[in-house]
């Protein structure tokens, strides 16, 4: 890659080292404020595989960053009454600070039932009703992390975002939606695409900052941009890699054509999905602080 190029790289795994540094700090003085460690529970329901390398890899974190990580590993088969159970628990646990349950759930359950018996105080994914409606209003709350991970990237590399125009391609409740609500809390102005836009490429070509959350992989092509806009991929898609039976990682942008003509670029693997975990961390922390009625040192994370 040229120096010019790799100048472009917004280098996630790096931001998030930074962060992941301030919030072990941040859980070093809660335990000696408090007597106790922060703790995070995650709660994984069935075997699918991508599942849990992330599942490991935020308990391998967590412990890293002095907290405590309590693990859930059920069976497929666990009804939604158990796990409705599981969550109670958890919710009760004064050890536990911060909620995960990791999405996808098995279709037998129904996932919205399980994010609304998460106590809104614990809920450090931001999913429950309550988080989004009050990231809706603009009152402190969890925000979903890989939005907020994408947010603090951006800040960091543009600085104030007044007046950008932003496109975010992808409307789920969990990165799309609470995306464009950030966005527009940073006072930009907001796009948000999905499968029924039309002319898509056109919608893009206006954008300063895009954010691509589709599934889709290598879907955003470098000539869709605006020259010198800024991108940012969450998609993780694995595709069949050139050797025979082997996969790789790709996002949902072209990166080699965007590379070319955006001003900044997340990669895929090493931009978003290191801060998403990082941004776990820290809400956990903030979770921790909330509960225990300690305050939190203003810009300590
Ligand atoms: N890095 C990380 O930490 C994370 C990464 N991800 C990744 O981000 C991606 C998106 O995830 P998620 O939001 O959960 O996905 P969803 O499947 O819930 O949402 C995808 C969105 O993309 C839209 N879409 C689909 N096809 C097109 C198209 N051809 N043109 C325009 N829009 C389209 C859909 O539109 P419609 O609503 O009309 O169907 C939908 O709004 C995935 O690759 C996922 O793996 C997700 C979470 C965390
Ligand atoms: N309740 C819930 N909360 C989530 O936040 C949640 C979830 N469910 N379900 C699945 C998605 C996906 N997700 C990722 C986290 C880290 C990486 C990550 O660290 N990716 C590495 C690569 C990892 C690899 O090689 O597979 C990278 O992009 O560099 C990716 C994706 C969190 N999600």
């Amino acid at each position: 890659m040229t120096e010019a190029n790799a100048s472009k790289l917004i280098d996630g795994k790096s931001f998030a080292e930074g962060l992941r540094a301030r919030v072990a700090t941040a859980a070093s003085r809660f335990k000696a404020a408090v007597g106790r460690k922060a703790g995070l529970a995650v709660v994984l329901v069935g075997e699918d595989p991508a599942s849990q390398v992330y599942v490991r890899s935020k308990g391998k974190q967590t412990v890293a960053c002095g907290m405590s990580s309590f693990e859930h590993k059920l069976p497929a088969s666990t009804s939604e009454a158990e796990l409705l159970a599981l969550v109670a628990k958890l919710n009760a646990d004064q050890a536990v600070d911060g909620i995960l349950v990791q999405l996808p759930l098995p279709d037998h359950v129904d996932e919205q039932k399980v994010i609304a018996a998460i106590s809104p105080d614990k809920d450090v994914d931001g999913f429950h009703v309550t988080n989004a409606g009050r990231l809706a209003v603009g009152q402190p709350g969890f925000v979903p992390c890989t939005p907020l991970g994408c947010l603090m990237m951006l800040k960091h590399r543009l600085g104030s975002l007044d007046g950008l125009d932003a496109v975010v391609i992808g409307r789920s409740n969990i990165v799309g939606k609470p995306m464009a609500q950030l966005l527009l809390a940073e006072s930009c102005t907001v796009t948000v695409a999905h499968s029924r836009t039309r002319d898509l490429p056109a919608v893009v070509r206006r954008a300063d900052i895009v954010v691509a959350a589709v599934g889709r992989p290598e879907m955003v092509k470098g000539e869709w941009l605006k020259p010198g806009a800024t991108v940012i991929d969450v998609g993780i898609n694995r595709v069949p890699a050139a050797e025979e039976g082997k996969t790789r990682l790709v996002g949902d942008v072209d990166f080699a054509s965007a590379l070319a003509v955006a001003g900044a670029i997340t990669p895929v693997p090493g931009g978003v999905g290191p801060m998403t975990i990082a941004v776990l961390l820290r809400n956990t922390l903030v979770a921790a602080y909330r509960n225990a009625g300690v305050v939190l040192e203003k810009d300590a994370l």
